[in-house]
């Protein structure tokens, strides 16, 4: 068995006061997503995505949100964090694919540097990392900009 899939999922509330960071990218906005760590609920998903795949559990398994060391975290050092974990057992990321779920701000035009550094963190192509934002339609609190959710799917394979 040479390939596994991992799927995660992470929402996070928007608040004022906060920074809005998804995929390691700072974005001008109002409000920001609350958390314990930056809150980059992105990588928190893909994170989830990889321990997934290799039944490792979750990244609060790894990184609680009780541990001060991940007080104000950067979320890309847990993502690099999981992937070390994989490498350890013998696997590495093939690509990604997520959806950010955001009625705003638009996304797209920050695509390119979030793809960019989930690529950079994972040691894959840009081409094999996808990142999309898509809104909720205005319907429920994703609709009414009260958070953010990101969905993520990761293809994994054993080394060598
Ligand atoms: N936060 C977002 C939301 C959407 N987009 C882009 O707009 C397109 C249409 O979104 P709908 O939710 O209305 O289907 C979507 O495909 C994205 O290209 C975005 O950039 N950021
Ligand atoms: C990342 C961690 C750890 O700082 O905290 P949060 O930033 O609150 O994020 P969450 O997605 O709720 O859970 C994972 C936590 O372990």
């Amino acid at each position: 068995m040479n390939f596994r899939i991992g799927q995660g999922y992470d929402v996070h509330k928007l608040v004022e006061g906060r920074k809005l960071i998804l995929g390691g990218v700072d974005i001008p906005h109002v409000t920001g997503l609350l958390g314990h760590s930056d809150a980059d609920a992105l990588l928190h998903a893909i994170t989830d995505a990889l321990l997934g795949a290799v039944a490792l559990g979750d990244i609060g398994r790894h990184f609680p949100d009780t541990d001060p060391r991940y007080k104000g975290a950067d979320s890309r050092v847990l993502l690099r964090g999981a992937v070390a974990l994989l490498a350890d057992r013998g696997w590495r990321p093939v690509n990604v694919d997520a959806t950010l779920i955001a009625q705003q701000p638009k996304l797209a035009p920050h695509a390119a540097a979030m793809v960019a550094n989930v690529a950079a963190d994972l040691g894959i192509a840009v081409d094999a990392v996808n990142i999309k934002g898509k809104t909720n339609e205005r319907l429920g609190y994703l609709g009414r900009e009260e958070a953010i959710e990101a969905q993520a799917v990761v293809l994994v394979e054993r080394v060598g």
